[in-house]
């Protein structure tokens, strides 16, 4: 058994088929009186709805969450919150939304209810971002963890079948790097497994069957289970080309994870032996790469960079910045590793197999 440190959130979890019923006893639980629902602009119905159900506890919508949280939209949500005195927000959607309701509580510290629509795992995290001046910064404060979170997978069964897949591997990248983490621990181990292998056993019942609710349920008990490790321990290689490609070349956040995913998984394939094939066991492949190459491609998600919008020509520079300001990874990428990067980014650019 390795030592090790584990910090425990503290954050309660509403699960089930309909539990977006409970929402107003939720709020009431959190000891608040007025809540500012946030959404994207498309799921203002929906936003709406759930007004309608906090009735006199609703203190309006603010339907402008986008991907990445601009600090001009943040802004304005902070300073709805403060005049319609909310004393909490609710944020339903993906993780944009989410991250658009940790905006405003870095800053005011109102609690956060927020209720997941895609397999992100933000609401599970302290991780905030924001995007000034065309530049997005992460952070880690524990002011912006969601406090509530109501998982209802019958809200999910409208998420498309192409973002359910991406976004699925989105959640799986979580466990598969805090299992490499340098911080990583057995509770944590644990629970990167078994969302690992929710996820993979899913994915393929909602290709199948879009609306079935087991299968949605079982995606986002590990979209949760991963949320919670991304929220434990560390980001590696992959988040840090994930942030790099979506950051600075605007690629989409949850096509990007399932890209570049295998490739970084190969990159610290010899580094990392024990998490290999915990990933590899959870995915019931043979290989850890191959496994998660092979989910993506099998369930249609895009498996080439140059699918999803990437230019060739700016492979080189991805590659200089990934490495300029690297994170923790159990194999080291920094300047020195730069051509190694550079070719791991072609692979991922022209979707071949992972090495
Ligand atoms: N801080 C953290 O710990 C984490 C942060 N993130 C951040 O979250 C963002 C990505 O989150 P992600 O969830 O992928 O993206 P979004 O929240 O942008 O959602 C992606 C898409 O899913 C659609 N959608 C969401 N829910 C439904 C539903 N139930 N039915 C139909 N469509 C739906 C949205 O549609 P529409 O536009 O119509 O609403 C949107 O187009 C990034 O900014 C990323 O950095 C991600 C993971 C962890
Ligand atoms: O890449 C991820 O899925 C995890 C973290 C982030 O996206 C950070 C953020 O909130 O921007």
């Amino acid at each position: 058994m390795r030592d090790f440190v584990h910090t425990s959130h503290a954050q309660r979890v509403v699960f089930g088929a309909g539990a977006l019923a409970h929402l107003a006893r939720e709020i009431d639980a959190l000891g608040a009186r007025r809540a500012l629902v946030l959404s994207t602009p498309e799921q203002r119905a929906q936003a709406e709805r759930v007004a309608a159900m906090l009735g006199a506890k609703a203190a309006g919508v603010f339907d402008r969450a986008v991907m990445h949280v601009p600090i001009e939209t943040a802004r304005e949500a902070r300073e709805l919150a403060r005049r319609l005195d909310a004393d909490c927000a609710v944020a339903i959607g993906g993780g944009s939304t989410t991250g658009l309701g940790k905006a405003i509580a870095l800053d005011s510290g109102l609690p956060i209810l927020a209720i997941p629509t895609t397999y992100a795992g933000s609401e599970m995290t302290p991780i905030y971002g924001l995007t000034e001046g065309g530049l997005k910064k992460t952070g880690k404060d524990v002011r912006v963890l969601p406090r509530t979170v109501i998982y209802d997978p019958e809200l999910t069964r409208t998420l498309p079948v192409g973002l359910s897949v991406t976004s699925g591997i989105n959640a799986i990248a979580h466990a598969a790097e805090g299992l490499y983490a340098q911080d990583s621990n057995p509770v944590m181990d644990l629970m990167a497994r078994e969302g690992i292998a929710a996820i993979a056993r899913a994915l393929p019942a909602i290709r199948r069957q879009p609306d079935a609710i087991e299968a949605r349920a079982d995606a986002l008990y590990g979209a949760w289970l991963c949320g919670s490790v991304l929220g434990g321990v560390g980001m590696a290689l992959h988040h840090k080309l994930c942030h790099t490609l979506g950051g600075s070349f605007s690629l989409p956040h949850a096509e990007v994870h399932a890209v570049l995913l295998p490739h970084a998984v190969a990159f610290n394939a010899q580094a990392a032996p024990r998490a290999m094939t915990d990933i590899a066991q959870a995915l019931g492949s043979a290989t850890a790469p191959e496994g998660l190459q092979a989910l993506a491609r099998d369930n249609g998600a895009p498996v080439a960079l140059k699918d999803i919008g990437m230019r060739e020509a700016d492979l080189d520079r991805a590659a200089n910045l990934a490495v300029a300001n690297p994170y923790w990874n159990p194999r080291p990428f920094g300047p020195a590793e730069r051509d190694s990067i550079r070719a791991l980014l072609q692979r991922a650019f022209d979707g071949d197999a992972p090495r």
